[in-house]
């Protein structure tokens, strides 16, 4: 089994070790490094695999995952420089960096390939959007792909898309918890106990979800289905229609996309 160093022990790190783990990967082929060695070491003992400092971790990986923040990419990749396998494959999932910014600091012809994931991998439910680097081959982009598939679904696409998706799906689940603690909160309101809330809310969302997936109707025909004449659903969408909720949603994703491309420059 592949050798996979994962660099960065935060929210990201952490969530696709875990996955990994989660997956049956080899736990002696796992190891974790962050510049808190304190934080790689306990992640690394949460979940029985190896912690090590950036140089020898690199040194052995068949696939070094880069989960540092954009804003640390650069430090980073100069800790890596001459540690790398020349046969290694980097994956970076960092939002906005790009694999050309990633190639022209790596080793000429390194394999890179850059993907969005989003945190329910951690539920193995991510959505993984993939891009192939320049001298990413066949086997490099198999092997990303069947790494990925372990904790949800992937979709390959060319990289121009990439910060849309990072605006759409990387962030999107930061949109979606925000709808469900305004209902959350809409409940307490109209007097409902906070955890009844909680649980009327959480599981209409899942209901809406997998209807959506197992309808395969557009959303559009189950909104339809749910607002009956005259009726009560019909009342709150003109709210959210008089609130510009939608608009709101098109400059919020726009946003995101435009950050998106600020973090390729290093802001
Ligand atoms: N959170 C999310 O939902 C998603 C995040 N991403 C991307 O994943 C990446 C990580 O995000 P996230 O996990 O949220 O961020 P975190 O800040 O939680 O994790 C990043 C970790 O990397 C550490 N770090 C920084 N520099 C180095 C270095 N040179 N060597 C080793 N470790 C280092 C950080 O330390 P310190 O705390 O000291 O900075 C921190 O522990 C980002 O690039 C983000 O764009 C992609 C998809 C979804
Ligand atoms: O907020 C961020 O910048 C990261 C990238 C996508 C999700 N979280």
């Amino acid at each position: 089994m592949e050798s996979v160093t994962i660099m960065g022990a935060g929210v990201m790190g952490g969530t696709l070790l875990s996955a990994l783990v989660r997956a049956g990967h080899d736990r002696g082929a796992l190891v974790v490094c962050d510049r808190d060695t304190r934080r790689a070491q306990e992640l690394a003992d949460e979940h029985f695999v190896r912690a090590a400092g950036p140089a020898e971790a690199a040194t052995n990986a068949d696939v070094v995952v880069l989960a540092v923040k954009p804003q640390d990419m650069n430090s980073l990749l100069t800790e890596l420089t001459g540690h790398l396998a020349p046969a290694a494959l980097v994956i970076s999932i960092a939002a906005g960096i790009t694999t050309d910014y990633l190639e022209q600091r790596l080793p000429e012809g390194t394999s890179v390939v850059r993907v969005m994931p989003n945190t329910p991998a951690l539920v193995d439910q991510a959505m993984s959007v993939m891009s192939p680097g320049r001298h990413c081959t066949d086997e490099h982009l198999e092997q990303a792909e069947r790494l990925l598939t372990t904790f949800g679904k992937v979709v390959v696409l060319d990289e121009k898309h990439l910060d849309a998706v990072t605006a759409l799906s990387g962030s999107g689940p930061a949109y979606i918890f925000y709808v469900v603690e305004a209902m959350i909160e809409a409940g307490v309101l109209l007097g409902l106990p906070r955890s009844t809330a909680t649980e009327l809310a959480v599981q209409t969302l899942y209901g809406a979800a997998t209807m959506i997936r197992q309808t395969g109707e557009h959303p559009t025909v189950l909104r339809e289905q749910v607002s009956s004449p005259g009726g009560t659903s019909v009342a709150a969408l003109r709210e959210l229609e008089d609130h510009k909720v939608r608009a709101a949603f098109l400059t919020a994703i726009e946003a995101a996309a435009r950050r998106s491309r600020e973090l390729s420059a290093g802001n």
